[in-house]
C-alpha cells in the first residue's frame, strides 16, 4: 500500500514516486511557527505520520527489520518460500539469524570466560542499540520524514523503529540493571520455549512421531513446554499406536535436533514423557571443590549438574560403583565422596575405612581421615572381615527394633571406599579373591539398612572385575570406552546415556542413574593434592582412645583369612594403619590411654567390633 503525502507538495518527484490511496489518514495540520514545531502534540503527530508512511513506503524494510528483530529475539523464523533459490536464501538467512541471536544472547559460552564475556558483551550490546537507534532516529528525523516521501528516508525511519525494542531495552538496562537481567533471563527463556515450540512439528516428523489419519496426512502430538534457565522441558503426549518407549528412544535424536548438550527423558504417568533438553552447558568448566562446614550423611554435595544446579551423591542407604576409564576423573568422585563426609569424621559420625589397590596414591593423600586403609589384599580382605562382623553385631542389636540405622557419634556409618576393584576381584590370588567376593557379597547384600555401606571405584565394568554388579545401588558412569560398557554400568538406561562419548578433555563427567531411574549427566568437582591434605589435617579419623577412652585396648585384628590353610597372602596379614604417631591427635596428654594399650603399629585406631557396639 502507497499513501499520498499530504505535506509534500506535488511535482514531478513526488508525483512519480507516489499514487493515491482513498483510505490514506489525514496527515495532521502543520503549523507554522517555530514554537509549535517544537511541542509534544506536534512531535507526536509527526511520529504518527512517519509511522504510517513507512507502512506505505517501507513494506521491505519492515518486513526485513520485524526479521531482524524476531532473531535478536532468539525467534528465529522459518522461511517456506516455494522454489529451491527462495529456499536457499531462507535457509542462508535462518542460518544468519541463528548466528545473530547467538552473538546478541551470548548463547553457547559459558563458565567463567563465558560469564565474563557475556556480561562485556551485554553491555556492548546495550551501547550499540542505544547509540544505534538514537543514531537511526535522529538521521531519520533530521532528513525530515514526511517532507518528500523518500523512500530511502521512510526506509530509515522503519529500521529505526526496528531499534525501539532494544532502545527500551538498553534505557531499561540502564536504569535497573537487576530487574533487567531478571527481564533478560525471563525473555530469552520464552525466546526459547517459542523456538522449541516452533520447531517441533518439523523435529517429530523427523524422529519418527509423527502419525498418519486415514486421508494420509501426518499430526504430531502438542506439546507443552516450560523453561527455567538453560533447561527447556518438553511434555509430550503419546499418539494413538505409540508407546512411552517410542517416545524415550526418540530423545537423543530430538535433542540433538535442538542442539541440546544433554537431555533426560522421564514418564510421567501413561501416555505422557517429560522430556528435559539442556541447552546450556555449566559442565564446561572444572570447579574446584570446598570441604563442607556442615555434613549431611545422606548425601554430600560432591559436583555439578547440566543446568548449573549443585549434584549431590547418596550415601547413607547406597551402595555405589563408579566406573570410568583411565584418567576419566575417579579421584574426584572419590574424593568428592570421602572429602564432602569429612567434617563428621572427628565427630566419629561416619567412619571411612580405605581399600586403595593402586598402592595407596590415593587414598594416601588423605590417609589421616581414614579409620584404617589398606593397600595390600590380605590388608583389604582383613578390612572386609571386620565390617562383616560389624554388620553382623548390628543385626542383632537392631534385630525388631529399627529397620535402617541411624548414625550417632558411638555409632557410627561405616563407609568403605575401594579404589581399583578389579585388583582385588579379579587379579589377586583365587583365595584372596575368593573370600573377597564372599565378605563384599555379605556387605552389598546386607550393609545398606545397617550402616555399612561400599563405594567402589573401577576402570572394568566387567562381570569378572566387579563381581556383584547388581548390588550396587547407586551407580555412576564417567567416561567409558565402548557403548557395551556403558551398557554394562547403565544397562537400558545407556541409550539415553552415552558415557563413550563423554569429552575427554571433561574429567569428573558422568552419568548418574537417580532415584526417578532417569540419568543425568554431572560432573564432580576437582580435589587438588593440597585440599585433600589440608582436609585431612583439619579432620583427622579419631583414634580408639578418643573414642571411648575407658575400654579395654582393642582387640589386635584377626587374621579372617586363617581358616585357609595353606594360604600364601601378602604379608603383614593385618590392615596396615597409618601410624599412631603420625596422628595429631595422639600426641596429646589424655592419650596416656592408648599409648599405655597394646596398640600395634598397624591396628592403632581400629576398636574392635564389640567395642563399637558397646559405645
Ligand atoms: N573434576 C575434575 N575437573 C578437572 N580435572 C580433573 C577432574 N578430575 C580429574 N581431573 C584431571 O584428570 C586427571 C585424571 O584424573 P584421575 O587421576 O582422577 O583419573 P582416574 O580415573 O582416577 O584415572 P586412573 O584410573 O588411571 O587412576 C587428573 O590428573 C586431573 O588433573
Amino acid at each position: 500500500m502507497t499513501v499520498t503525502d499530504p505535506v509534500t507538495p506535488s511535482g514531478p518527484e513526488s508525483a512519480g514516486t507516489t499514487s493515491v490511496v482513498s483510505a490514506a489518514p489525514a496527515a495532521p495540520a502543520v503549523p507554522n511557527t517555530s514554537a509549535s514545531t517544537s511541542s509534544w502534540p506536534w512531535l507526536a503527530a509527526r511520529s504518527l505520520w512517519a509511522f504510517v508512511q513507512a507502512a506505505g513506503y517501507g513494506t521491505t524494510a519492515a518486513a526485513l527489520t520485524l526479521y531482524l528483530w524476531a532473531v535478536r529475539a532468539g525467534r528465529i523464523l522459518i522461511l517456506r518460500p516455494a522454489g529451491p533459490l527462495a529456499r536457499f536464501v531462507g535457509r542462508r538467512l535462518a542460518a544468519a539469524g541463528r548466528a545473530l541471536g547467538r552473538w546478541c544472547w551470548g548463547r553457547g559460552r559459558s563458565g567463567k570466560r563465558g560469564k565474563v564475556s557475556r556480561k562485556v558483551w551485554r553491555r556492548i550490546r546495550v551501547a550499540f542499540w542505544l547509540l544505534a537507534g538514537a543514531g537511526f532516529w535522529w538521521a531519520a528525523w533530521s532528513l525530515g520524514i514526511g517532507d518528500t516521501g523518500s523512500q530511502i528516508r521512510t526506509a530509515l525511519a522503519v529500521a529505526a523503529l526496528g531499534f525501539v525494542p532494544g532502545l527500551l531495552r538498553a534505557v531499561f538496562a540502564l536504569l535497573a540493571p537487576r530487574l533487567y537481567a531478571r527481564f533478560d533471563a525471563w525473555t530469552f527463556r520464552q525466546g526459547q520455549r517459542w523456538w522449541v515450540r516452533e520447531r517441533w512439528p518439523v523435529v517429530a516428523a523427523a524422529c519418527g512421531l509423527a502419525v498418519r489419519d486415514k486421508d494420509g496426512n501426518e499430526h504430531t502430538a502438542k506439546i507443552k513446554t516450560s523453561a527455567v534457565p538453560g533447561v527447556v522441558t518438553l511434555r509430550v503426549p503419546t499418539l494413538t499406536g505409540q508407546t512411552t518407549r517410542t517416545i524415550l528412544d526418540a530423545g537423543e535424536a530430538i535433542a540433538t535436533d535442538f542442539g541440546a548438550h544433554s537431555f533426560e527423558v522421564r514418564p510421567v504417568k501413561p501416555g505422557l514423557v517429560a522430556l528435559r533438553l539442556f541447552l546450556t552447558n555449566a559442565l564446561t568448566t572444572p570447579r574446584t571443590a570446598g570441604v563442607p562446614s556442615v555434613v549431611d550423611l545422606d548425601a554430600v554435595t560432591a559436583g555439578v549438574r547440566l543446568d548449573g544446579a549443585a549434584f549431590r551423591l547418596r550415601v547413607r542407604g547406597r551402595h555405589t560403583l563408579v566406573v570410568g576409564a583411565s584418567g576419566s576423573g575417579k579421584g574426584s568422585a572419590f574424593w568428592g565422596l570421602v572429602g564432602g563426609l569429612a567434617p563428621a569424621i572427628p565427630e566419629g559420625l561416619v567412619r571411612v575405612w580405605g581399600v586403595d589397590m593402586k598402592k595407596g596414591v590415593e587414598a594416601g593423600m588423605g590417609e589421616p581421615l581414614f579409620h584404617a586403609v589398606a593397600y595390600t589384599h590380605a590388608d583389604a580382605v582383613a578390612i572386609l572381615a571386620e565390617l562383616v562382623k560389624v554388620i553382623e553385631h548390628r543385626g542383632v542389636e537392631m534385630r525388631g527394633k529399627s529397620r535402617l540405622h541411624v548414625p550417632t557419634s558411638g555409632d557410627p556409618l561405616h563407609v568403605l571406599v575401594i579404589d581399583e576393584l578389579a585388583d582385588l576381584m579379579a587379579y589377586s590370588d583365587f583365595e584372596v579373591r575368593r573370600e573377597a567376593e564372599r565378605l563384599l557379597s555379605v556387605i552389598l547384600t546386607q550393609g545398606r539398612a545397617l550402616g555399612v555401606v561400599v563405594a567402589a571405584f573401577v576402570q572394568n565394568p566387567r562381570q569378572e572385575a566387579v563381581g556383584m554388579r547388581n548390588l550396587y545401588t547407586q551407580k555412576i558412569a564417567l567416561r567409558l570406552d565402548s557403548a557395551t560398557e556403558a551398557e554394562m554400568v547403565l544397562d537400558s538406561r545407556a541409550r539415553t546415556a552415552p558415557a563413550e562419548l563423554i569429552d575427554p578433555d571433561a574429567p569428573g563427567t558422568g552419568y548418574l542413574v537417580n532415584e526417578d531411574g532417569t540419568v543425568s549427566l554431572v560432573r564432580f568437582d576437582y580435589w587438588p593434592d593440597e585440599l585433600i591434605k589440608a582436609t585431612a589435617r583439619a579432620y583427622p579419623s579419631p583414634t580408639t582412645a578418643d573414642l571411648a577412652p575407658a575400654t579395654p585396648a582393642p582387640k589386635p585384628w584377626g587374621n579372617p583369612l586363617a581358616g585357609l590353610d595353606g594360604l600364601d597372602l601378602d604379608t603383614p596379614t593385618t590392615p596396615r594403619k597409618r601410624s599412631p604417631r603420625k596422628n595429631p591427635r595422639n600426641r596429646r596428654p589424655a592419650d596416656a590411654t592408648t599409648q599405655a594399650a597394646p596398640v600395634d603399629g598397624s591396628t592403632g585406631n581400629t576398636p574392635s567390633t564389640e567395642q563399637e557396639t558397646n559405645s
